[in-house]
């Protein structure tokens, strides 16, 4: 056996190896240790290899599931070895003493999981394969357990932010980028062919060419390649389930960079939670599906007005109705989650209740359908979407007839098949029971006939029917004429059998195997069905999950009053009275009123410097406009009385500071690396919020990067941009800068106290309150005193010098002294431009290096 096992284990490579022997998975040895801690289940011996004993630790087969779910969330990943013929089978073939066979049917990992129990209902479950073909990397990302399935073609420097959209439950790449890509697990470059990925997309959609769903290059293809191969491979050999790949391409989404996304908790908290996210604040759907592709349109705004007026028209349509939106509300609300029930049987996993989900969810589908078409001014979202809920009229038909109401996950015990739907499985069922009821029958004539009232008829797994007597009346049967044989003597009771009870015994195990039989061909007939048209059902399900988003958005809408964003040429961003959903979500909590702020930039007033003192709102405010940014684009209602703006390309954010301890980065660091992302990504069409940059160092440098930065955002970047500061000495900027403005967050001193008013208004602030505030957060009296005499030494100084800032006002403008950077390093701009990288051969690309460094070398 361990030879076997060993064997297996090798197959199994990393993972954690389920052995299944009769109801328990075992594992042995390391895998023993670290299942039992990481279960927190006994940890055994058994036998001896090499003289030592063998750690073993078991999973019932029964309670395999959440033993499962622990370990691939504790981040493990695991080989489920079963037995691949019966022990009598294994007897037949080799005799009493031989082995019965094993194998790997499944390998269990965290991106490849179909079961319900495995995964979160409300999130995207995402396997992600990533390629390099000629410098440009590849993505295919999918969610097997919903056959969503998508490829890309990025550059290089946009893959963290793409891999951060998409949120991965696991990654898998190509040896070539394993050591660029800390979490992925490295996998043949074989399997990252394009050619043969080609080949294997179309056998798998039927099709002679891939055109018609995009024109991919290698670099997708190969992802796809791998994608696929990692998918057979941990299902052993099943065919995955995808729908056809949708392209994406990067120009048509809002850019948002991890960081950005950290920082602004658009899905999770900076703590990692779902609640208290913008996503867990506007979340009002009332099915997974709906609530999975909510989470995919946050992550993923869109960059094309028409798309996102589309979105927008079916949100307002809803938000106008509140009879309709309560209506359909109440309709999806009742609507099984049909994409992972048709995820799990197209994975061969499925049960007759995931088919009765289907049947559910689509005649629900078919009603919402004939309810909304009676309405005349339907929004053209749901004149593209109704159309798709329709069609599966004689499918719901034949799995209505077919399947009982409520059918169940295990099939082994039968009862699924509804009656009348085969009348030649009705009439083994009626064998079967009337089996049954001649063996009650019988009971009763044995107990008159032998006169023994104690006298049962029983079933067992090992002898079948019998008859048992207490031991005292054993003997009365054991007579030969008695018509009883014996079969088993135990302490206190003999059981025997007889012919009449043999033959009826048999009718009745006959009758139940055929009807199971019978079950289970029918049960494979209706998935068959199924599967042929399950590219249609994957279709209404993403229909039913888009209305469910539209409504479940009006319904956020109207809530907390919301409006309808609107679109605009040029550069601008108009927030009229704009509220940080969450935040004031959290004060509502509280009792407390969210003060509403405008805001309103444009091609003439593109930077916006907010100061004002510490706990004033200024972050506040700079999310709360960042996250209006995405709502709309992402297709919603924004929390503002009006709202306006020109569609944003990417994203950035630089808020609050975050140590980074575990990538080996200090707060500033961090800092200055998000910084520099930001100014050397940052078009005319991107919003930018930067709050405190350059807090992290001293004084002096951190006044110096933000005023240097102010500037190049301003002059280079030229995009839209709220920066707030401590910095006083930056507002001198003002007089130089044309498109930028000063604002602050309004406080009042009341009795000697700091009140906070959360309201934003023009101009700087008058002074910095930091000692004031310091006073609200209990710094004991005499540090505040001693903070305060400090206080005015510094400001009596800087009376006399001019401050910190003195001397810069004559400093030239940010453009000027870059233009004169820029030209020195004209002539390496030639060099580069001329070549040929395609043409080098390494040992020219050598020499090419060495000649560029000596033109800088001969410049300076
Ligand atoms: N518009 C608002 N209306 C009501 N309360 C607000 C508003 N904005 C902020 N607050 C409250 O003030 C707190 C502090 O806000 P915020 O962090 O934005 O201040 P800040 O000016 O950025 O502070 P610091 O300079 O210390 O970083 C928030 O947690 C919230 O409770």
């Amino acid at each position: 056996m361990m030879e076997q096992y060993f064997a297996l284990k090798e197959k199994a490579q990393d993972c954690l190896l389920f052995y299944r022997m009769g109801d328990f998975f075992e594992l042995f040895f390391e895998d023993a240790k670290l299942a039992s801690a990481a279960l927190d289940i006994a940890l055994t011996s058994r036998g001896k290899n090499a003289g030592e004993q063998i750690p073993m630790c078991g999973v019932p087969v029964h309670a395999a599931e959440s033993y499962l779910a622990k370990l691939i969330r504790a981040g493990f990943k695991v080989a489920i070895a079963e037995q691949t013929e019966t022990p009598a089978e294994a007897k037949a073939r080799g005799g009493y003493k031989a082995l019965v066979a094993r194998d790997i049917i499944r390998y269990v990992t965290a991106g490849t999981l179909t079961e319900d129990t495995l995964l979160d209902a409300r999130s995207d479950n995402m396997l992600v394969a990533v390629s390099e073909v000629q410098g440009q990397i590849g993505i295919a990302a999918s969610d097997i357990s919903t056959g969503d399935f998508e490829l890309l073609q990025i550059s290089e420097d946009a893959l963290t932010a793409e891999l951060s959209r998409i949120a991965p439950s696991e990654i898998i790449c190509s040896p070539l980028l394993a050591a660029r890509l800390e979490a992925a697990t490295e996998w043949p470059k074989e399997d990252f062919d394009s050619q043969k990925a080609e080949r294997k997309l179309k056998g798998l959609f039927g099709v002679a060419t891939l055109d018609g769903f995009g024109d991919f290059s290698r670099g997708e293809l190969a992802a796809a390649g791998g994608l696929i191969a990692y998918i057979e491979h941990a299902a052993q050999g099943d065919t995955p389930f995808l729908k056809p790949p949708v392209q994406r391409h990067a120009g048509e989404y809002l850019l948002i960079d991890g960081a950005t996304r950290a920082s602004l908790e658009i899905e999770r908290t900076m703590a990692g939670e779902r609640k208290g996210s913008l996503l867990d604040n506007i979340d009002r759907t009332v099915t997974p599906g709906g609530a999975r592709l909510l989470g995919r349109d946050l992550a993923a705004p869109l960059f094309e007005e028409a798309k996102i007026n589309l979105r927008l028209g079916g949100v307002q349509w809803f938000h106008d109705a509140p009879a309709i939106r309560d209506a359909v509300r109440d309709a999806l609300k009742a609507m099984p989650d049909i994409s992972r029930a048709l995820g799990r049987i197209s994975a061969g996993r499925g049960s007759p209740r995931d088919v009765g989900q289907i049947r559910d969810g689509l005649s629900g589908a078919r009603l919402l359908r004939e309810q909304l078409a009676l309405d005349i001014a339907l929004p053209d979202l749901m004149n593209t979407l109704l159309p798709a809920l329709d069609g599966h009229a004689a499918m719901v038909d034949l799995l209505e007839r077919a399947l009982v109401e409520t059918p169940p996950t295990d099939m082994t015990n039968g009862g699924y098949i509804a009656a009348g739907y085969d009348p030649a499985l009705d009439e083994l069922r009626s064998a079967g029971s009337d089996g049954r009821k001649a063996i009650a029958t019988l009971e009763g004539r044995y107990r008159e006939a032998t006169g023994i009232n104690t006298l049962k008829i029983k079933h067992n797994a090992v002898l079948g029917y019998f008859v048992e007597v207490p031991a005292r009346h054993g003997d009365n049967l054991m007579a030969e004429d008695s018509g009883f044989t014996h079969r088993q003597t135990l302490a206190g009771v003999v059981r025997f059998n007889s012919t009449e009870l043999h033959e009826e015994a048999v009718r009745v195990t006959q009758a139940g195997a055929h009807a199971l039989a019978a079950e289970a061909a029918h049960f494979e007939e209706l998935v068959d069905k199924l599967l042929d048209r399950q590219d249609a059902i994957a279709i209404s399900a993403d229909a039913l999950a888009r209305i469910d988003v539209a409504s479940a958005l009006a319904e956020r809408a109207v809530e907390g009053q919301w409006c309808r964003p609107e679109f605009a040429g040029g550069n601008i961003l108009e927030i009229n009275a704009g509220r940080h959903p969450v935040v004031e979500a959290a004060l509502s909590a509280s009792g407390d009123p969210f003060v509403a702020n405008d805001c309103a930039l444009s091609d003439h007033e593109r930077l916006w410097l907010v100061s004002g003192p510490n706990m004033g709102g200024k972050s506040t405010f700079l999310r709360q406009n960042a996250l209006i940014v995405i709502l709309a684009q992402a297709g919603g209602f924004v929390p503002a009385a009006s709202a306006k703006l020109s569609l944003v390309d990417r994203l950035f954010s630089r808020v609050g500071a975050s140590d980074n301890l575990a990538q080996g980065r200090s707060t500033f660091m961090v800092e200055m690396v998000e910084t520099a992302t930001i100014l050397s990504q940052a078009t005319e069409k991107s919003f930018v919020i930067l709050d405190e940059v350059g807090r992290g160092t001293s004084t002096y440098d951190g006044l110096a990067l933000a005023w240097a930065v102010v500037e190049a955002v301003h002059e280079t970047n030229q995009c839209r941009c709220l920066f707030a500061t401590h910095y006083h000495e930056l507002t001198r900027l003002a007089d130089q800068l044309d498109a930028m403005s000063l604002h602050h967050v309004r406080a009042r001193e009341w009795k000697g106290d700091l009140v906070l008013l959360h309201e934003l208004a023009k101009g700087p602030a008058d002074r910095s309150y930091g000692l004031a505030v310091a006073k609200l957060a209990g710094i004991p009296k005499p540090v505040l005193k001693r903070a305060k005499s400090v206080l005015d030494k510094l400001e009596a100084g800087k009376a006399e010098t001019g401050g910190l800032a003195a001397g810069l006002g004559d400093l030239p403008l940010f453009a000027a002294s870059l233009a004169e950077e820029d030209e020195k390093t004209d002539m390496l701009r030639e060099a580069l431009r001329d070549l040929d990288i395609d043409a080098l051969s390494p040992r020219d690309a050598l020499d090419q290096l060495y000649a560029l460094k000596s033109v800088l070398e001969q410049e300076e």
